[in-house]
This record gives structure tokens, C-alpha cells and sequence, in this order.
């Protein structure tokens, strides 16, 4: 069966890199690609629509998933058109706050939603060894360092996010502190968390394990942003007949 998807956020950073990995995936093609402001631009061939047109777009075009990395405010709405269309949505978009999540929670009581804030396999392999490493370590002082290009809006990332959920699930731990500056000692029980942003940086997230005169470090390093997109059309591929729910890239991998 070929996959039929729609691009949201088409002409950003991602949106790009999703229909070309479209275009490489056998059984899969976009039959529709969305930006807010289109200017006639097409990307890898493909025509960018209007998203004010995402409603028709979705009934006329009948994709099997929507891919979606845009905002957090945008990917609810685009979520909200999916579940009033019966297609499954696929979102690597980051900064949801609690609200953003319940709205899309509510979309997945009609629909398929996955979410996912790394479609990276490595990080869905260091998500699996992460907890295993701080309860074989305990009392180790944990930090995490996450690194991105300078145009990155949310801060800590999403994959940041997840990873300390991880950590604090499998250890005794206080607080997260958030950056340091001035008299500011290290706190035992503390996670230590700091984002930078630099240059065109793909990404990269590094925990630290440090104690008794040792460290541990597990770090993993995208090097092109294809490999989120390609994890992203997997997803969308997975997700094609799967009943209303909420799904993780996890899901996908363990398949
Ligand atoms: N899960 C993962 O593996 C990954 C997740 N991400 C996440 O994906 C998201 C997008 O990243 P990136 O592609 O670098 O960002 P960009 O800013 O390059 O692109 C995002 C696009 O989304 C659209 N958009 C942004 N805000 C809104 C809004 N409020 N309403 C409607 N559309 C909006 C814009 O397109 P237009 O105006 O044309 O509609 C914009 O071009 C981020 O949240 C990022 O953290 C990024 C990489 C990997
Ligand atoms: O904005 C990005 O670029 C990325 N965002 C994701 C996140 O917030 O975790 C994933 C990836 O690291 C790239």
C-alpha cells in the first residue's frame, strides 16, 4: 500500500527534509505540502500549498498521515484538522506546554497521534539505556548538556526533556537546575541541565554521570537532519491503520 502524506511546515528546516525523505522512501508520496505564506515556491518538485486550505486539502487529497514539524500553537491546529478529517498525524514539533498536550491528547481520542521529540534511532537507544545507567550509578551527579543551531526556539529541547524524565524515573533526585552563575554550589541530588545554541548545530544531547573519581558520559550526535525525517516517514508509514491513540516512535522501532 503507498503511503500518502501531507507536510505541514513545509518550507522550514524540516518541512524540507521530510518531503525529500518522502521522495526516498519506496511507498510513500506527498500528496500535499502546506506553509502558512506561499509564494509559488516547490520543494524537491513539490508545489507548496496555502494552509488555510488545510481542511479541503485533507478531505480531497485523502492522505493516509500528516507529518508535522511546525510549532507547538500550529501542530494542535493542524492536529485538530486531522482528527475532524479521520487522518492520522505524526509530530516531531517540541515546546508543548501542558495545555498543548492535553489538546493534542484529545485528538488522539479520534485519531492516531504520535509524537515524538527525537526521530532519531540512536536517541530512542540512549532513552533505553539512560535509566539503566543512573540506577547503576547511584548517587552520581547527573548533568545534561543539549546543543542546537542557533535559530532553535524551545529551550531545553524536547529530547532533553524526555531524557530527564527518564533519569528522575530511575533515581532519587531533587531539582533540575537550569544553567548556573555566581555563588551557586552544586547541590547533591541537583540535575544540572544547559542548552547551547550555536551556528547551524544539528543536535546533540550528552548526560553526564560523574562520581567517585570517574565519569560516564552518553552522548549522541546527529549529523543531518534526514535522519529525523526519515524516522518521521517510518513513523507515518507505522502509523497507516493503526485505531485512535496515542503512539511514540518506540512503538514504531519495536515493530
Ligand atoms: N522530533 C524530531 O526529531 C525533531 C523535532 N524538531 C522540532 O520541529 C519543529 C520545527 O523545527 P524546524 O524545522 O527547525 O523549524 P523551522 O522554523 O525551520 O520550521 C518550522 C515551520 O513551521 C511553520 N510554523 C512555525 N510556527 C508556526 C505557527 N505558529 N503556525 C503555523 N506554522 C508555523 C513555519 O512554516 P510556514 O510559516 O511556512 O507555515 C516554519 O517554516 C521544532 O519544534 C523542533 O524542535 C526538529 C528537528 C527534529
Ligand atoms: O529544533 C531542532 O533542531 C531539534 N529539535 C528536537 C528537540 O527539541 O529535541 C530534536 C533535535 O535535537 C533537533
Amino acid at each position: 500500500m503507498t503511503v500518502r502524506v501531507g507536510v505541514t511546515g513545509a518550507t522550514g528546516r524540516m518541512g524540507r527534509e521530510v518531503i525529500a525523505a518522502v521522495d526516498d522512501h519506496a511507498d510513500c508520496e506527498v500528496v500535499f505540502a502546506v506553509s502558512r505564506s506561499p509564494d509559488g515556491e516547490t520543494v524537491d518538485g513539490v508545489e507548496i500549498e496555502s494552509a488555510d486550505e488545510i481542511d479541503s486539502l485533507l478531505v480531497e487529497r485523502e492522505p493516509t498521515a500528516v507529518i508535522d514539524f511546525t510549532g507547538p500553537e500550529s501542530a494542535v491546529e493542524y492536529a485538530a484538522a486531522c482528527a475532524g478529517a479521520d487522518v492520522a498525524f505524526v509530530t516531531g514539533t517540541t515546546g508543548f506546554d501542558d495545555a498543548h498536550l492535553e489538546a493534542l491528547e484529545e485528538a488522539s481520542e479520534e485519531i492516531a497521534v504520535l509524537h515524538a521529540p527525537n526521530f532519531a534511532r540512536g536517541v530512542q537507544a540512549l532513552l533505553n539505556v539512560v535509566g539503566e545507567a543512573v540506577q547503576n550509578l547511584p548517587g552520581y551527579d547527573v548533568e545534561l548538556v543539549e546543543t542546537h543551531h542557533n535559530a532553535k526556539r524551545d529551550a531545553p529541547s524536547g529530547t532533553a526533556n524526555r531524557l530527564l524524565t527518564e533519569i528522575e524515573a530511575n533515581g532519587e533526585f531533587t531539582e533540575r537546575t537550569h544553567g548556573r552563575e555566581g555563588e551557586q554550589p552544586r547541590e547533591a541530588g541537583e540535575i544540572g541541565v544547559h542548552a547551547l545554541r550555536g551556528g547551524n548545530i544539528t543536535g546533540e544531547h550528552e548526560v553526564l554521570l560523574a562520581g567517585n573519581h570517574e565519569e560516564l558520559r552518553l552522548t549522541h550526535r546527529a549529523e543531518d537532519r534526514g535522519v529525523f525525517a526519515a524516522g518521521a516517514v517510518d513513523a507515518a508509514a507505522w502509523i497507516a491503520g493503526q485505531k485512535a491513540g496515542w503512539y511514540d516512535f518506540a512503538d514504531v522501532i519495536a515493530e
